[in-house]
């Protein structure tokens, strides 16, 4: 049966930017400055940022590493910028913004490099009136993060004197992904940031918090009046959150060999999406207010029994038309590697809103495209009064669903039975589709500018908390045990370019549903 698109139109008059905000003068230091995420998203992020006049008139940002890089720093990234941003050589922001990026060569276990780190950064505050503002970004392997936060705490770094007047410079750290290996690592993880930073100071990144779609689940809740009514057990049949990848590992394979799918993205990501599908309204939008809500969340779900579960890796198989190899074949992965590139997980949230209403989850490597949706869907009517008689097809009656596409094809849609032309009474599903890039333009936000923006000015709010990290580690720690002891024995189990293992349609098509075809 035929799918008919129903356009929503944007109120252009209304959409605008509001709340726009300017943070203080500031040093952004990047540790980890030649490494990938800095190169393919930091600087291009930043550099939009100060296209976008977001950034404050005085700053600067210092990357840090360890190969000698003086020279050829500031014009690579500027290659970088242009080659990864959609800009163009001559943009004349993109000059003036190089020559305030700076390079610091060090090793991060050396002492002695925090000293000449802190002496640079005070001369370019003389240079740049930046007034000793810091956001020290921790864009490394996790193995240094305990370090550099030592070391940072050690130099007087972490808590800058106040000076004659009282008057302090302010200090934040972003920390990347991942923060811990497993609940009790993230907790020694953040004992040891937690000595040195004060929670108002850490700012745990996730990049999905940063991204349009995501933040706009909660204003398509909590803004509109009419779906909050319909989300709950009453209505609501199951959830699914997909977040399905068609690249493979990218050369990260010592990296990917250590995390595999339910540490790379389901303990983060796909818990941070399913957190927001599922909280209580928060008191207010600040950072207290929406954590506390998230962590009540992901503290009401039940303990995941591992036959809730489902683990899968790819072999070789075509990807967009082309022939890829299986992970196993991957550079610097074991060939008997016991590492899952999919994971999916059945669980339930044991509160009022939501008890007995399952939540499917699953996320891939080299599955057949790249995309993160979330499905709602919802009960049948209780009676379904075009069944039969003068309905030809009653299985072209199918459930309301709304779907969240968080990527790409960013937008929201809303499945609904219409009564075909004709003398009877046939039903077809339509959609009513709400594109961003229709309604608003195409974004080239990455998630990074939103959230290096937000750090640099102190909201906390899209950031993971102390408490809900821990509890999410909470969650999947088990499962990672679980799994550890029972290795798998048919790995590879998915040709990449497929949807993944049978078991994983097994998990659903036990309780008699399907997962949505994306
Ligand atoms: N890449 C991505 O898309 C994403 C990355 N992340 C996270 O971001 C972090 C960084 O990832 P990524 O950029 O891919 O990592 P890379 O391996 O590409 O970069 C690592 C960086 O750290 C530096 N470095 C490593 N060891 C030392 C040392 N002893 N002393 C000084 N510098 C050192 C390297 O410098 P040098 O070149 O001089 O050795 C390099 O600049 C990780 O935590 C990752 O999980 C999160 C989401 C996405
Ligand atoms: O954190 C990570 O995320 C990316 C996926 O991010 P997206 O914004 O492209 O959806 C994933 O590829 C990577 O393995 C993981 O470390």
């Amino acid at each position: 049966m035929a799918t008919t698109q129903v356009q929503v139109s944007p109120d252009k008059e209304a959409a605008g930017r509001s709340n726009e905000r300017t943070p203080d003068p500031c040093i952004v230091v990047i540790f980890g400055a030649s490494g990938d995420l800095t190169k393919r998203k930091l600087l291009p992020a930043l550099y939009h940022l100060q296209q976008a006049n977001l950034l404050p008139k005085d700053f600067a940002v210092v990357g840090v590493a360890r190969r000698p890089l003086e020279a050829s720093f500031a014009p690579d990234m500027k290659e970088g910028i242009i080659a990864g941003g959609g800009v163009e050589d001559n943009d004349p922001k993109l000059a003036p913004f190089v020559d305030r990026v700076q390079y610091h060569a060090m090793n991060f276990d050396d002492a002695a490099g925090y000293d000449a780190l802190k002496k640079k950064l005070a001369e370019l505050d003389g240079k740049f009136n930046t007034k000793g503002n810091r956001l020290f970004y921790l864009a490394t392997a996790p193995e240094y993060f305990s370090d550099i936060i030592t070391y940072l705490g050690q130099n007087g770094m972490a808590q800058p004197k106040a000076d004659k007047d009282g008057h302090a410079p302010w200090v934040r750290t972003i920390i990347e992904k991942p923060f811990g290996h497993d609940l009790e690592s993230a907790r020694a993880l953040n004992d040891e940031v937690n000595k040195v930073f004060n929670e108002d100071q850490i700012f745990r990144i996730d990049h999905y918090l940063g991204k349009e779609t995501v933040q706009n689940i909660l204003v398509f809740r909590f803004a509109n009046g009419i779906f909050e009514n319909v989300w709950n057990r009453n209505y609501i049949d199951h959830v699914e959150i997909t977040a399905a990848e068609s690249i493979g590992i990218e050369g990260r394979g010592p990296f990917y060999e250590q995390a595999g799918a339910l540490r790379d993205v389901v303990q983060n990501h796909v818990m941070e999406l399913l957190s927001f599908v599922a909280m209580e309204p928060p008191v207010s939008f600040q950072a207290d207010a929406v954590r506390a809500e998230k962590v009540k969340v992901w503290k009401a779900i039940s303990p995941i029994h591992p036959a809730d579960t489902v683990r899968g890796q790819y072999g070789p198989g075509i990807v967009d038309g082309k022939t890829v190899p299986g992970y196993r074949q991957e550079d610097r992965v074991h060939p008997r590697s016991q590492t899952e590139t999919y994971a999916a997980i059945r669980l339930e949230i044991e509160n009022w809103r939501w008890a007995g209403v399952p939540f499917y989850i699953r996320a891939g490597k080299r599955l057949p495209k790249r995309v993160t949706e979330i499905t709602i869907q919802f009960k049948q009517p209780p009676m379904l009064l075009f069944k039969g008689g003068e309905c030809h097809d009653s299985s072209a009656i199918k459930p309301n669903l709304i779907s969240m596409r968080i990527q790409p094809d960013e937008g929201i849609s809303l499945r609904f039975g219409a009564k075909l032309p004709g003398p009877s009474m046939d039903i077809s599903p339509v959609h009513m589709n709400f594109s961003y890039a229709d309604a608003f333009g195409k974004s080239s936000a990455n998630g990074y500018e939103r959230l290096l923006l937000d750090a640099m000015l102190g909201d906390g709010t899209l950031f993971a908390h102390r408490d809900g990290v821990e509890a999410t580690w909470a969650l999947m720690t088990p499962i990672l045990k679980a799994w550890a002891e029972t290795p798998v024995k048919d790995f590879p189990n998915y040709a990449a370019g497929t949807w993944g293992p049978s078991a994983a349609d097994a998990l659903l098509e036990s309780e008699g549903r399907k997962w949505r075809k994306l």
